[in-house]
């Protein structure tokens, strides 16, 4: 079968060189030979450490009947979605790492691939086979959360930052060096990438056709040292969390830092690697642990929905994105969600601060659970707090409230506690 990749970037360049390096055990495996024929980059003078021919024309590669397979790794939405429509048009099978493209098109592009192969898994926690587990591997299950650690980007920074000290922004260039983060690596830091994953998963597990605009979507901005203080103390790791959970008939799906207990598993999951725990409500708790970025181990994921295509040849595509789950869940709204939180205040160091803050929460129905106060220069201290469980409403209320109050000296930050 003969394969086209647009885009040869860090993936694209894994893709071809390992259907080369490992050439004999892939024919084994696919039953046929995988040829990657043509590349498409948007710059032919620079240097690529590749052997396939390349092309800046993607028509190269849409136009070819020869091609059977167009693996698309290209990043971006709106090209790659035009790109994707016109090889589905061709009939020729698609495989793409593209979560942005899924997170805004997955639907459509599910009705347009019809009995076409269309397969993702590296869109997903990279390397890790988490679409295969959970549209097959788990499919005689009700799904009751799936929650994880899936951008390697944030994890590393994360990691690096807690453990070594090292500064935000000297480790975010290490990731992009390393070939972890995306294009713009807001799409990372900003959280965005990991609620693309989420909302794919959401729609395998739950039926649910939502937009990155409809779900909570915080990044990792906004974590400073004293955040880290806190979490020491009091025994949590920060972790950037992807969320998604079934309460009632409603559907939480969100993304944001997560104060967690260092004794779960999740909290150890370290550095460049993705974990994600899944609870059936069948199997139980499942847990799949791997590197979430990187080009050779996302290039893993990619060949081997390449292999599979090869192997199965035509036939039904099985995307997976449900539309009538049969429960008839809706995604719940962003104010409802309910969890614990931690909250970092900046207020002057003098008598009756605390009795104006203690009124704020207890106006807003919201009860604390630990604190620690930290002096700092110039009559001003930090007061760093848990509460117990509370809506998220009361809580954003609460920061609206504390921000306007006089003794509150800076904009209060604010992480959710996953327990
Ligand atoms: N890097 C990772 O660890 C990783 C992991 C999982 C998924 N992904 C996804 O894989 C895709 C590729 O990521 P990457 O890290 O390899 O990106 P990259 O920036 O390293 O490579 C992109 C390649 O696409 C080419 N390209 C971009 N726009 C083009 C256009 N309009 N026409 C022709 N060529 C074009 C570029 O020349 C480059 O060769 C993205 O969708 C990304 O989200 C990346
Ligand atoms: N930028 C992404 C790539 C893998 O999807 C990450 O860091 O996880
Ligand atoms: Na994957």
């Amino acid at each position: 079968m003969k394969i086209g990749i647009i885009g040869v970037g860090t993936v694209g360049a894994s893709v071809a060189n390992i259907l080369k390096d490992n050439k004999d055990i892939i024919t084994a495996r696919a039953g046929v030979e995988l040829e990657p024929v043509i590349g498409v980059v948007n710059n032919l003078n620079k240097q690529r450490d590749v052997s396939i021919k390349l092309t800046d024309n993607v028509d190269d590669v849409l136009n070819d009947d020869s091609i059977d397979i167009v693996v698309e790794l290209m990043g971006g939405i709106e090209k790659p979605y035009e790109v994707v429509k016109k090889a589905l048009a061709k009939g020729k099978a698609v495989v793409t790492a593209n979560k942005a493209l899924l997170a805004y098109h997955r639907y459509e592009l599910q009705d347009l691939a019809g009995d076409t192969p269309f397969e993702y898994e590296a869109a997903v926690a990279g390397g890790i086979p988490i679409i295969n587990a959970l549209r097959d591997g788990l499919t005689a299950n009700h799904i009751e959360s799936i929650r994880g650690i899936m951008n390697g980007t944030c994890n590393y920074m994360l990691t690096k930052m807690i453990n070594e000290g090292v500064d935000y922004d000297t480790i975010l260039k290490e990731s992009q060096d390393l070939g972890y983060a995306e294009a713009d690596p807001t799409f990372d830091v900003g959280g965005f990438d990991a609620a693309h994953k989420l909302l794919i998963l959401g729609s395998i597990a739950y039926g649910i056709d939502a937009k990155p605009e409809d779900i909570l979507i915080e990044g990792i901005e906004n974590i400073t040292p004293a955040d880290i203080d806190f979490a020491n103390e009091f025994n949590y790791s920060i972790k950037l969390l992807t969320i998604a959970k079934k309460v009632g008939s409603k559907i939480e799906l969100r993304v944001h830092p997560v104060l967690i207990p260092n004794d779960e598993m999740i909290a150890k999951v370290d550095g460049v690697m993705n974990g994600v725990s899944v609870i059936g409500d069948k199997v139980g708790e499942t847990m799949y642990y791997g590197p979430g970025a990187g080009g050779n181990a996302t290039a893993s994921a990619v060949i081997a929905n390449i292999v599979d295509i090869a192997r199965r040849g035509k036939g039904s595509p099985m995307l997976g994105f449900e539309s009538s789950h049969g429960e008839n869940l809706t995604l719940m709204p962003k104010d409802e969600i309910q969890t614990k939180y931690y909250l970092r205040l900046k207020v002057e160091d003098k008598a009756g601060v605390l009795s104006k803050v203690s009124t704020i929460f207890a106006d807003k129905n919201i009860s604390i659970e630990k604190m620690i106060q930290k002096p700092l220069k110039d009559k001003a201290a930090h007061l760093l707090l848990s509460t117990h469980t509370c809506i998220e409403k009361n809580i954003n209320d609460a920061l609206k409230a504390l921000e306007d109050a006089s003794v509150v000296t800076e904009k209060p930050a604010m992480i959710r506690i996953e327990a």
